[in-house]
């Protein structure tokens, strides 16, 4: 149900790739992306650096409390978000988030324009090269990504380049401790994505589940070293709902689990029509900040964070 798409096969026959990844995308709206050129080391790396800030005191993460961050920067800290806010359920998870790199001199930086911050860093010696090479790599996956999108979609390979050329895209590392047994306890609430795409690393524990159109509560499968790639919300209204994005979950762990997420989220002035050939639009044209602006304030919630 859910296709395990090889990057050996983008390398050596595209077109049949984009089939592939065109399907998954308009029936189950999430895809496993192995043998892709992420080195293992730097996902290593990643993984030890997210260990790293989430071990350090509370007192040393609240300067950084993405609460005070007008640009989507920073911790999360546990106890915070409601993914799901039909559940009542906040979920049990701390996170941290890095946006696109800009100087503090940035023009945009300076003119205060939504989402171009400056990244806030834990005082880590190793946290931002190697988090910073991270986004880097998989922002140029997933630009690779959009070409085969592009190209399922009939529109020219490098259509989306010029969506994605400073992106509001978000590196978030995600830590779940193991489960109480509360009652109604989640790790993170049945929500869907509200980019383009995700494309998500995990260190293996279980827990992601996700729920098909008509279907079950069903667990992703684990392939070593594979992203899990999915669409959006963003992209499901570029596409005029021919690509699916589809609620996910994440269950309370046996064990600590952490993930990191990469959400791909267009340039903030890109604006979002029904893509040329997808028919009759269903929406109206919005651009990409305030489609995500309106998005994320649903799932802060003031109430719970501190
Ligand atoms: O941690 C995971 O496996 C998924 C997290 C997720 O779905 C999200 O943060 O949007
Ligand atoms: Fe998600």
């Amino acid at each position: 149900m859910i296709p395990v798409l090889d990057w050996a096969d983008y390398e050596k026959d595209l077109p049949g790739f984009a089939a592939a990844l065109g399907k998954a995308c308009r029936e189950t709206g999430f895809f496993l992306l192995a043998g892709h050129p992420i080195a293992p080391g730097l996902i290593r790396q990643m993984f030890e650096q997210a260990d790293a800030f989430f071990g350090l005191p509370d007192d040393e993460k609240n300067p950084l409390s993405i609460s005070n961050n007008p640009h989507n920067r920073g911790w999360a800290r546990m106890g915070s978000e409601r993914l799901d806010d039909t559940s009542g359920q906040v979920d049990s998870k701390e996170a941290f988030n890095i946006g696109l790199d800009l100087p503090a001199t940035d023009p945009e930086v300076q003119a205060g324009k939504p989402f171009r911050g400056v990244n806030v860093w834990p005082d880590l010696p190793m946290f931002r090269d190697v988090t910073l090479a991270y986004y880097d790599m998989v922002w140029a996956l997933g630009l690779d990504l959009h070409r085969a999108i592009a190209l399922d979609l009939g529109l020219r390979p490098d259509f989306f380049a010029r969506h994605f050329s400073a992106p509001m895209a978000t590196l978030r590392l995600l830590s779940y401790p193991p489960a109480q047994g509360a009652e109604g306890e989640i790790g993170a609430g049945a929500h869907t994505d509200y980019g383009s795409t995700t494309l998500l690393m995990t260190d293996g524990e279980a827990g992601l589940q996700v729920k098909p159109r008509g279907g079950d509560w069903t667990d992703v499968p684990l392939v070593p070293g594979a992203f899990v790639v999915n669409i959006g919300d963003c992209l499901m209204r570029w596409t005029n709902d021919i690509y699916i994005s589809t609620p996910h979950r994440v269950l309370p762990p046996a064990r600590r689990r952490r993930s990191i997420a990469f959400f791909l989220d267009p340039n903030p002035d890109s604006v979002i029509d029904a893509l040329p050939g997808t028919g009759d639009p269903k929406y109206p044209s919005v651009t990409g900040a305030d489609y995500l602006r309106s998005r994320l304030d649903a799932t802060y919630t003031p109430e719970v964070a501190s």
